[in-house]
């Protein structure tokens, strides 16, 4: 199955957010006939509505924690992409129950609802730091997968598939890094560099789109989707940023974040013992094994031993010169070096 051949109609949760609206030009571009927005903000659907300007484009007020505004959007859609999440690492650790009534218990809505209304796929987004957890925002998504792989386990049978994709820091998002050095280089102010040792993987906004893709064209229930993304450390990011804008280089070091890592994992020792690697991506499966006590205390699993995480510090290490280049193909990046009379090299 691919995009161009996926039904009538799709819902997108979180559908006016940048993953959300890159997701929704790439099923436009697809010829999809009905693309439903699913979201919280009104105002922000008005805004897309009149950007868009598409009579295929449908939009539903809601909240995945409102179950029935779920059944009402889900009804007669035969795939959904669920991006709705609370996502601001601060926010869910001061409000943690927040992040369960969205990211997990509203993940559930959008499954359960999608079950319902005989929907057939459902691709759930995860992020990097659901991989051994160290904050709220990142355990909330952990419990998100579980949900979602323990649909896949319980539910033989069922129409709906669903699955997950977990990616890292998406270049150039809103509230990140590198819009943040941008404005502090375009104000003459130092950039904060909390650890120039500190790693994070790099992926733009299309490749996310494009992992999405991939999960969707090759899905089985509670499958799990990673890119072998790239990473660098945060003093190459900064330097490559004035090496692109030709600023002042003063660098201030900040040190760590509250709820932040030094490095992060995509995929764990134990998922990639049970993993397909396709070169850029990898498929881990659900564990389907039933709840045997006995196997789970006698029996191991060598291969387990023969891997270590995949991890933003042991990921390939991209140097200043590629992190350059990487940034001077982002549009955002483009059109702030367009308006300085810059051009990248
Ligand atoms: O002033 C700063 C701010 C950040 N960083 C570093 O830049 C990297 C990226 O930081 P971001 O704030 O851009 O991204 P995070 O990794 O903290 O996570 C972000 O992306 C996540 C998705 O993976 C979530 O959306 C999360 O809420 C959001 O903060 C980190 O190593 C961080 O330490 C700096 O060096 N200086």
């Amino acid at each position: 199955m691919t995009l161009a051949s996926v039904g009538r109609r799709v819902l997108v949760t979180g559908g006016t957010g940048s993953f959300g609206q890159a997701m929704i030009r790439r099923l436009l571009d697809a010829e999809v006939d009905e693309i439903r927005v699913f979201s919280r903000d009104e105002a922000k659907q008005d805004a897309m509505r009149r950007q868009l300007g598409s009579d295929r484009v449908r939009y539903y007020v809601g909240d995945v924690r409102d179950f029935d505004s779920l059944v009402t959007a889900t009804r007669g859609v035969d795939h959904i992409f669920h991006a709705a999440a609370l996502k601001q690492v601060p926010s869910c650790e001061f409000f943690p129950l927040e992040a369960v009534r969205t990211n997990v218990l509203g993940s559930a809505n959008v499954i359960e609802a999608a079950e319902r209304n005989g929907v057939r796929s459902v691709v759930v987004l995860s992020t990097d730091k659901a991989v051994h957890p160290i904050n709220a925002m990142g355990m909330s998504k952990a419990m998100m997968e579980k949900v979602a792989q323990a649909h896949a386990r319980n539910s033989a049978g069922s129409e709906t598939t669903v699955c997950c994709v977990r990616y890292g820091n998406v270049m150039y998002s809103r509230g990140s890094v590198i819009p943040l050095f941008v404005e502090q280089l375009k104000t003459g102010r130092p950039l904060t560099v909390t650890d120039p040792g500190m790693t994070r993987f790099l992926m733009s906004l299309s490749e996310a789109v494009d992992l999405v893709e991939h999960a969707f064209t090759h899905a089985r229930p509670g499958d799990v989707f990673i890119r072998r993304a790239p990473a660098c450390t945060m003093g190459d990011l900064a330097e490559a940023v004035c090496q692109l804008f030709g600023g002042p280089s003063k660098i201030d070091v900040i040190g760590v974040r509250h709820g932040e890592k030094r490095h992060e994992t995509l995929a764990s020792r134990e998922e990639l013992s049970q993993a397909d690697d396709f070169g850029d991506f990898f498929r881990v499966p659900v564990d389907a094994r039933d709840l045997n006590y006995a196997l789970y205390v006698s029996e191991g699993d060598r291969e387990v031993i023969a891997h270590q995480d995949f991890t933003s510090a042991n990921a390939r290490r991209l140097a200043v010169p590629e992190v350059v280049r990487l940034l001077a193909g982002l549009p955002e990046i483009r059109a702030e070096l367009a308006l300085r009379d810059v051009v990248p090299a």
